[in-house]
């Protein structure tokens, strides 16, 4: 064999065949995105990242991957014509040839490890791109329009919307790109192997007739037989792949409720409740396994026999044509190696089901995800305009999904001082008319007019994020020092970026537990960020930031918490209902909203503090429109108008005038 010439053909073979592959590829996708619904799922979810339009890099590292791809199949059959080259010199005792074979092995082997580094840094790159694109367009979708609040009105609410964003969006980036270079890798590759193979079997004698070249058509029909019985025994993993991860999340789900409710449920001494529940979820989990354990053992068996058959299969053939001298040591060789790859190639779709079963799972579950998204965006909005600092409702209704009216015609005008108290039996509406003027509900007819932006809702159950208290006490401002990036934070992303880099962590253990127990914002950091005088430095700012924050939570009457203002817990679990009643009054006071809706939101303080809080609300947000609910007689005092729906099923409802104490 002429190296030199091989190195030139090598070169006209990867332009012919990148072209070639290049226009197949092209079509095949365009076909599969129109023909196929898995196609369609997959174009539906890339389309937005290949569009030239927003950025011509992902289809260019994709064509990249592609070339490299290419020569990994070219340098496998330069690899073949080595053994070829290399077990004829050993034949023939020709000792220059052998170490001229091993220098250019030595090439040869250079090329393949430079060639696979390369390939893995630009694949994984590509697939970290396409996951952060991905993420963002999902996230973004999920947030906007608050469609992860309102999917829950949809027919079928979306199950594990988290899992769907973490783990499906990774899954899917990553196997669409290993799938399709793994197919193109296979099919290219069979074509290569089968010419080699064309050139070196002779006629194949099967029950007295006479196959010219029968090698290849035994391998092919070999491969093409084992391919069917494996789909027909690898059918049923599809479905229990999908079931897999739907148990699993349901699982993961029910503990995340454990440790959100752990109160309640130690309250109620759930445990045993808790326990059954979690145990059935967990038994689904493990009877779906071991399902997937015997499916595998049939499947892998099949496998498995099929491949060791294939090892010994090519030498049995072309031994009578060895031994009698018709090809050399080399050639046998080469053809157990060509018959191998061949094999490996056309198994590849026989070995890659499972993968395909999982990809195709992927696919479903994010394409119900976007549907999900779609829709709930698609819900109806009641109509919400902004003219001024003022609430108005206009003929508005506001039903139960089942159609019910909670509230019919309503008309009402709320100003600065005027304050307004909702008032009704439980489940009359109250709430909900709340939820309509946020416009978070779908099921209203009617004019909505309120502040734009600047209205606060207050719940019963006010949400602490997680974090320091401050940022509580901001919630859902962000403080002027963005905290999400505190030097703990910058430390550990250090940490982590110069153990890819150059070592690994010393103890491992330290840095896990550092992670887990760090504060997110010691006044100690705080003092070292200011010192610094780093940009975007607020040293007057947290001055004064810090003097009304402490200075608010005691004018809430949680001065005990002054000191405490940046320890990071998890606040919605140490404070009392009271407590955190109080803190979300101190919100309100910071954030001085146009307009604030309060719901119960004194419903855990005593009288005495409930009327401090209202007093703070008049005294310091006099402009401030205030609509409350509640059900308290005490509450009558600070409001001069109740709205009374009477939770009648017909939507009746009365305003009435009270004497308003100030
Ligand atoms: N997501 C939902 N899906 C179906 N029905 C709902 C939903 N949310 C509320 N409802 C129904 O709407 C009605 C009004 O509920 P809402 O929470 O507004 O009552 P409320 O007057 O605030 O009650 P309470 O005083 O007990 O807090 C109730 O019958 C409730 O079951």
């Amino acid at each position: 064999m002429n190296w030199t010439e091989a190195l030139i053909e090598s070169g006209i073979w990867l332009i012919q065949a990148y072209s070639i592959t290049l226009v197949v590829v092209t079509f095949c996708i365009g076909l599969l995105a129109r023909r196929t619904v898995w196609g369609r799922q997959f174009w539906a979810l890339a389309a937005g990242y290949f569009s030239p339009r927003r950025s011509w890099k992902p289809l260019a590292t994709l064509a990249l991957i592609l070339f490299l791809t290419l020569c990994a199949v070219r340098l496998e059959v330069l690899f073949s014509n080595w053994y070829n080259t290399m077990y004829t010199a050993l034949q023939d005792l020709d000792e220059s040839g052998f170490w001229g074979a091993m220098l250019l092995f030595a090439i040869l082997a250079t090329i393949h490890v430079l060639r696979s580094l390369f390939d893995f840094y630009v694949q994984n790159a590509f697939t970290i791109r396409w996951r952060v694109w991905l993420n963002e367009k999902l996230l973004g979708n999920w947030l906007d329009k608050q469609a992860y609040y309102r999917s829950q009105y949809l027919d079928t609410p979306v199950d594990n919307p988290d899992q769907r964003i973490q783990q499906d969006i990774t899954t899917f980036a990553e196997m669409s790109l290993s799938l399709c270079m793994g197919v193109i890798n296979a099919l290219v590759s069979t074509f290569a192997f089968t010419l080699i193979l064309w050139g070196l079997s002779g006629p194949l004698s099967i029950f007295g007739v006479e196959i010219p070249r029968g090698m290849v058509f035994l391998v092919f029909a070999y491969v093409l037989i084992a391919t069917v019985f494996a789909i027909k025994i690898g059918r049923p993993l599809i479905l229990l792949n999908f079931l897999n991860e739907r148990f699993n999340a349901d699982y993961r789900y029910a503990l995340v409720r454990l440790r959100e409710y752990a109160e309640s449920i130690a309250f109620y001494a759930g445990e045993k409740v808790e326990g059954a529940i979690l145990r059935s979820r967990f038994a689904n989990v493990i009877n779906n396994a071991w399902a997937i354990v015997y499916r595998s053992l049939k499947f892998l068996g099949f496998n498995f026999s099929v491949s060791q058959a294939a090892v010994v299969f090519p030498f049995i053939i072309q031994a009578q044509r060895f031994f009698s001298k018709q090809i050399s040591l080399g050639d046998l060789m080469q053809t157990a190696q060509a018959f191998g790859r061949l094999q490996d190639n056309l198994s590849f779709f026989r070995n890659a089901y499972d993968d395909f079963a999982t990809y195709r799972a992927t696919l479903d579950r994010l394409t119900g995800f976007t549907k999900a998204i779609g829709d709930a965006r698609a819900l109806p909005e009641p109509e919400v305009l902004a003219e001024g600092p003022r609430i108005a409702l206009q003929r508005l209704t506001v039903r139960t999904p089942s159609g019910t009216p909670l509230l019919k015609d309503l008309d009402l005008e709320v100003l600065p001082g005027e304050p307004l108290l909702i008032r009704g039996p439980s489940g009359s509406g109250k709430t909900t008319l709340l939820r309509a003027i946020a416009g978070l509900w779908p099921y209203c007819e009617g004019r909505i007019i309120r502040p734009e932006h600047e209205a606060l809702f207050l719940s019963q159950k006010p949400y602490l994020p997680l974090g320091s208290l401050r940022e509580a006490l901001y919630y859902p401002q962000r403080l002027p020092d963005d905290t999400s990036h505190t030097p703990a934070d910058i430390q550990h992303q250090e940490q982590a970026a110069l153990a890819s880099t150059h070592r690994v962590p010393s103890n491992l253990d330290d840095l896990i537990s550092g992670v887990q127990a760090r504060p997110r914002l010691s006044q100690q950091s705080n003092a070292t960020l200011s010192n610094q005088g780093q940009p975007g430095n607020h040293d007057d700012e947290s001055v004064t930031l810090d003097g009304r924050a402490a200075d608010m939570l005691r004018l809430v009457q949680l001065g005990h918490l002054a000191d405490r203002l940046d320890q990071a817990a998890d606040w919605g679990r140490i404070l009392s209902l009271g407590e955190q009643q109080r803190l979300a009054f101190g919100r309100l006071l910071l954030a001085r909203p146009d307009a604030v809706f309060l719901d119960e939101a004194t419903s855990a303080m005593d009288e005495g503090l409930e009327d401090a809080m209202y007093r703070l609300v008049h005294e310091h947000l006099p402009d401030t429109i205030l609509l409350s609910v509640g059900h308290r007689s005490t509450l009558f005092a600070h409001h001069s108008r109740q709205l009374i729906l009477k939770g009648d099923e017909t939507g009746t409802w009365e305003i009435t005038e009270t004497d308003l104490l100030r």
